[in-house]
């Protein structure tokens, strides 16, 4: 449905997303995750059309064959953004911007606007929708603001909703609650889903597919059972082993340490005589600086001479998934040993 084909983005000359390609399919969600710097929200925004200013892209994004994304936002393709504000004008009553996203796409009435705008209010929990649809985007709080923004994403019933680390700006509880608002409105309206977050928790209780980033390229990508299950790039390996170990075993799947229900006894043998380190040792590359060869290398407890000098292609795992590393069918299972060390 969205397509995306060989995607680069560069400011300056420099690539900061160097050539991606995936497919989002109606109504399942797409997770992107990777460290810091590893174009997700360039990624983002390149689905919207809506990249910043200085940048140069090239490829293709198509939404239902349609290259044109911009003009398709807000009703066949919108955005949940990091931080509500931005999203809102401060000047006029949140159900005024609802009301006005209405009429932009469907030729309803002011009334009649206007009560779908209470009523999607309502529908992501927003207590006392008629009088808060009063109100101005300051007289709510964080969390509430963000659900009127995941209304507003939602109200013209749109093909994908892209979410950019959208629960970043709250604290813990609430961002469990507007994830779940987040997850039963697109369910609702039957949108397709493009998450991108740095909290592999989140990925492993939404998430259908994931696409893992590093330096602008895919690493990984395909079903997030089969890449959390058996992950085949080391680098999506040092990111599990990075999650807390609750993350791990809180619902005793335990992809957290690799350790999947069926060899339990063993790694928790031997879990008493390993540590896991803290996360993947050093940081990624600047777009600026990468090294020569695997973008990844530098990092690598599988490096080996020629990931120093070659970028690995892409391969594809017996379980369909795609990863882009030389040594993939030599990567451990569980892969997250690849980043324990002796206790
Ligand atoms: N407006 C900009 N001007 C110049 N370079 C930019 C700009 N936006 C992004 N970049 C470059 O692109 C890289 C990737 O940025 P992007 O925001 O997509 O990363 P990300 O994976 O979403 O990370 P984060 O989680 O920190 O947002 C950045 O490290 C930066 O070098």
């Amino acid at each position: 449905m969205l397509s995306v084909r060989g995607l680069r983005i560069a400011f300056d000359g420099v690539e900061a997303v160097r050539g991606l390609s995936f497919d989002v399919r109606p109504r399942e969600v797409l997770a992107l995750v990777g460290e810091s710097g590893a174009g997700k929200s360039l990624t983002a925004r390149a689905l919207l059309g809506m990249l910043p200013e200085g940048a140069t892209s090239s490829g293709t994004v198509r939404l239902r064959g349609e290259a044109d994304l911009a003009a398709q936002r807000g009703r066949r393709i919108a955005l949940v953004p990091q931080d509500a504000l931005s999203a809102l004008s401060p000047v006029h009553p949140v159900g005024d911007q609802l009301a006005a996203a209405v009429r932009s796409v469907a030729g309803v009435s002011r009334k009649e606007a206007r009560a779908r705008a209470v009523a999607a209010l309502d529908r992501v929990g927003i207590p006392d929708a008629v009088r808060r649809a009063r109100a101005y985007p300051h007289e709510y709080s964080g969390g509430m603001r963000q659900r009127a923004v995941i209304a507003m994403a939602t109200i013209n019933e749109p093909d994908v909703v892209v979410a950019d680390e959208p629960t970043t700006a709250l604290d813990a509880e609430l961002q469990e609650q507007v994830l779940r608002v987040l997850a039963a409105q697109r369910e609702a309206v039957g949108a397709a889903l493009v998450l991108v977050t740095h909290d592999l928790g989140v990925v492993r209780e939404h998430a259908d597919r994931v696409l893992v980033m590093y330096a602008g390229r895919q690493v990984e990508q395909g079903p997030a059972a089969a890449v959390w299950g058996r992950p085949r790039a080391p680098y999506t390996a040092g990111l599990l082993a990075s999650l807390p170990p609750d993350d791990g075993d809180r619902d005793g799947h335990g992809h957290g340490h690799g350790d999947s229900r069926g060899d339990g006894p063993r790694l928790a043998g031997r879990r008493h005589r390993r540590r896991r380190l803290p996360s993947i040792p050093g940081s990624p590359p600047a777009p600026d600086a990468l090294p020569p060869g695997c973008a990844f290398a530098p990092r690598c407890p599988l490096v080996e001479d020629r990931c120093r000098h070659e970028e690995p292609r892409t391969s594809t795992a017996d379980d369909g998934h795609e990863v882009s590393c030389h040594r993939w069918d030599e990567v451990p299972h569980p892969a997250t040993e690849l980043f324990l060390e002796p206790a």
